[in-house]
């Protein structure tokens, strides 16, 4: 007869290897992301994070297309990429300028791409290109809400719609060999668009928006080729130390920089590197640190978990966190209110 604990003993063994089997499985699987030799186009790689998986993606072997809209910008980031060539002579790089959020320049991107790379479509698409104006959301002149969604949503939704049409055609599909490696389309959402704060009501929905758009398309895809002629993938960063960063903290309000201080800031390499590794293991929805794996957690519903077990265990514990980690984030923003009021709207309380 056992004791009440070895049953215990025995659960947790049997639940701690059903986690530790799939952890080690995945670390022998291989590459799920492989780009030596192959082209790949990144918007909004001419700063930030953009650049820093650019250089990496380079190190690795692939040809790079940056686009953006500054050429200076874009001129001096292709230098440092090509820099970071793992081999020089192979690999090509080229950059085109372009507001990407102009209705249909993601049609003419990709043709340009394509008439570049002798006729190919690159074989994936990572779309960064965004921006952030952080403020209080009434203070936030119309205009404003609707060129957040401009240039995050619609600029990678364009730049989605192209390149699966190139990628997913007939002809294309038809002259698709069996076995070979699926096509990429990463976008890049963000942890607000799991959980959002007080100062992101321009920026959050556009965010919350594109990663719907990827769990629809990661079922979608299904349709072709076995689901292996495309993968699409969502990466949600926390904080990155970036140009664009510091242009948001700009508008920032006080509670909002307040709220977010719990988030570890990553450097460009450190974020790109991880989304990289991440991408490399076959995960479609992506965090870089821990407390973006902790905000994701109670955000899964029906969408694809990385490593199932250990996600679902995680959604449990995060339930009985968010009863404490709410009254305490609301509590932050009304005490905040009572004391400073809205600056020019409401008459301060004393
Ligand atoms: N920094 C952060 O804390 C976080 C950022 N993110 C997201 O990650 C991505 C990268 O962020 P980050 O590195 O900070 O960004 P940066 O502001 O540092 O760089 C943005 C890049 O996008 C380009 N870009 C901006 N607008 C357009 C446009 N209309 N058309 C074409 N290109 C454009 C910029 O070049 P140019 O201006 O010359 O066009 C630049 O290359 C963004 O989507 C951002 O929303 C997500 C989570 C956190
Ligand atoms: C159990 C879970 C605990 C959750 C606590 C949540 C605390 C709030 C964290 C907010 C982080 C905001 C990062 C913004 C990144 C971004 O996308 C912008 N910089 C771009 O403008």
């Amino acid at each position: 007869m056992f004791e009440a604990y070895s049953y215990w003993t025995i659960a947790c063994l049997v639940l701690g290897g059903l986690i530790i089997i799939p952890t080690i499985m995945g670390f022998f699987a291989g590459n799920k992301f492989e780009v030596d030799g192959k082209t790949v186009l990144l918007t909004g790689a001419s700063e930030g994070m953009g650049k820093a998986v650019a250089k990496e993606l380079a190190s690795k072997g692939a040809s790079i297309v940056i686009v953006a809209r500054n050429v200076g910008k874009l001129e001096e980031a292709l230098e440092e990429i090509k820099a970071s060539a793992k081999d020089p002579s192979a690999q090509r790089f080229q950059y085109i300028s372009t507001d990407l959020s102009e209705p249909s320049a993601a049609l003419l991107v990709i043709a340009e791409a394509i008439a570049w790379n002798k006729g190919n479509s690159p074989d994936i698409v990572w779309c960064l290109a965004g921006s952030s104006y952080p403020a209080f959301w009434i203070d936030t002149p119309v205009s404003k809400l609707r060129s957040q969604m401009d240039v995050n949503y619609w600029a990678a939704t364009e730049m989605a719609h192209a390149i699966l049409n190139e990628w997913l055609s007939p002809s294309a599909l038809a002259e698709r060999m069996v076995g070979s490696p699926p096509k990429h389309l990463v976008f890049t959402s963000s942890v607000l668009a799991f959980y959002s704060t007080v100062g992101y009501g321009a920026y959050s929905p556009t965010k919350a928006a594109l990663r719907s758009l990827g769990d629809t398309l990661a079922q979608e895809l299904q349709i072709y080729g076995g689901g292996e002629a495309a993968k699409v993938h969502v990466v949600c960063p926390g904080t990155i130390a970036t140009a664009g960063f510091e242009r948001e903290n700009l508008t920032k309000p006080e509670i909002t920089k307040q709220l977010e201080d719990a988030d570890p800031i990553g450097s460009p390499e450190e974020v790109a590197v991880s989304a990289i590794k991440r991408l490399e293991n076959g995960e479609y929805l992506i965090v870089c640190n821990w407390l973006g794996s902790l905000m994701r957690s109670q955000s899964w519903s029906g969408m694809r978990r990385g490593n199932w077990l250990l996600e679902t265990v995680m959604t449990w514990f995060t339930s009985l966190l968010w009863i404490f980690l709410q009254r305490d984030l609301d509590g932050k923003v009304r005490k905040y209110g009572i004391k400073n009021g809205h600056p020019g709207t409401y008459p301060k309380k004393q």
